[in-house]
């Protein structure tokens, strides 16, 4: 029989290709014709059969979160397929494995527990264009990469600078868009620029993999950014481009240079503004109120923050709010307290439009340290608190009682990651507002009891809705993703909130359905691409269409 590949991969070279290894699963004729005789045990499996096994080695595990990761992580470095058959059939019970919390766990200790890579490595101190340009063709040309996530690791979930162990949060939100909207792994590509780090825990860590250097700021940071996007351009002129966890300083400034140049998305900035916009809509369905009528305070005015307060008031404006009314109704906590005029020469240039006259709070500042939550609440008496600041435990408790003073049903949002910097567990919130409060948060908690009844917590976390808009942008092709495409994005999972049919309900959809889920998001951002006439190419019509399009975890 004459001798055959896959793709030129044939005998062991074969089994260790992750993309085409089917382990066990190749069948007796495959074995003879690609050289596997011998190298496999005989029985040959199902990947049914094979996810059974894999399933009972993960559970044997136990409780150990890391070590669990560390295997799935393994997993997919030998088969892909198999991996994602595996998390896609458990896919509630690990996601906090792959991804919030146990992912910032892994991204923090990279460098001791690394086996093999897995993305694009880009290095500031290799920046000639020919050679990014090589390396970014490793991975295919044209068409073969559609979709492209890129960090610096400047703010990578809560914890920070994590210098080249940011790789994984690429990887991460890349396997969410297989597990969530069916994009075709081999379709994405993930990256991370390295850009030196200042986390001085990993650059004295002597097994620390990146560049032992401070991080580039300035001109030759922009200079060398531009460069990358321009060779992604010429290599994957299609391929979306998704930011993911740059740092404060970076993450709106690269966002608002290119999102009119290029198709690209930030999904700490826009996902997060429309997940949480999802959620709030869903709790006036409850209240029985209108979005014209809230009054925010988002304590944490980052990157997320930011998000979450342009993306209200592009929703209140088209509630039929003037830009002054909308603004009037966000007020934003930074580090230094409840932002006003007087912060102006300090404050962010994404916080700027939302300083607030310091006459209307001389009283409050009693001590010149600022104003704080507590006060702040009594003062302005808000709806809704977001709270995005990475720091744990600043929702207190007299906070907390005093947004329960002023509204029946607070929405209280404290949706930091991972799980150790959340502002307020949701049992204490529930505690402190006598079971009134509408919770939701960024990583996964136990559901809260109240008259004896379990209520799910919802995880209001832009992995609920960046994976839907990102397939639904390759699917237009468009051409830039238009605030319209994002808030249909929005209304499209808000429809879906188990809370409209019961109130006791979780105010998102959890993960379970997340598929379908999806398919409702891309309907809608693909009818809202075309009606704008983003779209460069037809669209698919149909919740069937879009369906038939998903990659799903199948040997050839
Ligand atoms: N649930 C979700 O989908 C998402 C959650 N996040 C989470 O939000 C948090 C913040 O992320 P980013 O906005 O990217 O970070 P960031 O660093 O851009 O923003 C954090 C903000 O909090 C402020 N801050 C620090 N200490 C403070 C204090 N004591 N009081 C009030 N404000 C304080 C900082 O000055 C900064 O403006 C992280 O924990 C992250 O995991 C971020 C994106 C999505
Ligand atoms: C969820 C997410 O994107 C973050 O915490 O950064
Ligand atoms: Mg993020």
């Amino acid at each position: 029989m004459a001798s055959k590949s896959i793709n030129g991969f044939r005998g062991t070279e074969l089994l260790n290709s992750p993309r085409y290894n089917k382990g066990t699963a190749f069948t007796e004729k495959e074995r003879e014709e690609y050289g596997l005789e011998g190298l496999l045990p005989p029985v040959v499996e199902s990947l049914q059969q094979q996810v059974d096994r894999v399933y009972g080695e993960y559970s044997a595990i136990g409780d150990n979160p890391l070590a669990k990761n560390i295997f799935l992580a393994s997993l997919r470095t030998e088969n892909i397929v198999l991996y994602f058959g595996l998390v896609s059939q458990h896919l509630f019970e690990m996601l906090p494995i792959v991804y919030t919390p146990t992912q910032g766990d892994a991204i923090a200790n990279y460098s001791n527990i690394f086996r093999r890579p897995e993305g694009c490595f880009l290095d500031i101190e290799h920046k000639d264009p020919e050679l990014i340009r090589k390396i970014l063709s490793q991975f295919g040309q044209g068409d073969d990469i559609e979709y492209i996530i890129i960090t610096d690791s400047e703010g990578i979930l809560g914890i920070g600078d994590q210098g080249v162990g940011g790789v994984l949060i690429s990887v991460a939100k890349g396997n969410l868009m297989t597990l969530c909207a069916g994009l075709n792994p081999h379709k994405l590509l993930p990256i991370v620029l390295d850009v030196g780090t200042n986390n001085k825990k990993h650059r004295s860590n002597p097994l620390y993999m990146g560049l032992r250097r401070d991080r580039v700021r300035g001109q030759e940071y922009d200079d060398y950014v531009d460069t990358v996007l321009s060779c992604i351009k010429e290599v994957f002129p299609h391929a979306f481009v998704h930011f993911e966890d740059f740092g404060l300083v970076n993450a709106k400034r690269i966002l608002d240079k290119y999102r009119k140049r290029i198709a690209c998305f930030n999904d700490d900035i826009q996902g997060t503004g429309a997940v949480a916009l999802a959620a709030v809509v869903s709790t006036l369905h409850i209240r029985k109120e209108d979005l014209h009528d809230q009054r925010f305070i988002i304590f944490g005015a980052g990157t997320a923050g930011i998000g979450i307060a342009d993306q209200m008031m592009n929703a209140m404006m088209i509630d039929g709010l003037s830009q002054q009314e909308a603004y009037d109704r966000i007020f934003l906590i930074d580090r230094y307290g409840l932002l006003l005029e007087k912060h102006r020469d300090v404050a962010t240039e994404g916080q700027k439009r939302y300083l607030k006259p310091d006459s209307e709070f001389a009283d409050l500042d009693v001590t010149g340290e600022g104003i704080g939550l507590e006060a702040a609440i009594s003062r302005i008496k808000p709806n809704i608190l977001i709270g995005c600041s990475g720091q744990p435990g600043k929702f207190t408790e007299g906070a907390i009682r005093e947004m329960a003073k002023h509204t029946d049903r607070p929405v209280i949002f404290p949706i930091s990651n991972p799980t150790s910097l959340v502002e307020a567990r949701p049992a204490q919130i529930n505690e402190w507002t006598e079971g009134r409060a509408l919770i939701a948060t960024g990583s996964p908690f136990p559901a809260i009891e109240r008259d004896g009844k379990l209520c799910p917590v919802a995880q209001c976390n832009n992995a609920l809705l960046y994976p839907a808009l990102g397939v639904a942008c390759i699917l237009s092709r468009c051409q830039v993703l238009t605030d319209e495409m994002i808030k249909a994005a929005a209304d499209a999972l808000a429809h879906t909130s188990p809370a409209l049919k019961d109130p006791s309900q979780s105010l998102l959809p959890d993960i379970t359905n997340i598929r379908d889920i999806s398919r409702h998001i891309i309907l809608a951002v693909l009818r809202k691409a075309e009606e704008q006439g983003a779209n460069t190419v037809a669209v698919p019509k149909s919740y069937e269409e879009v369906a038939a399009l998903e990659w799903n975890p199948r040997y050839e």
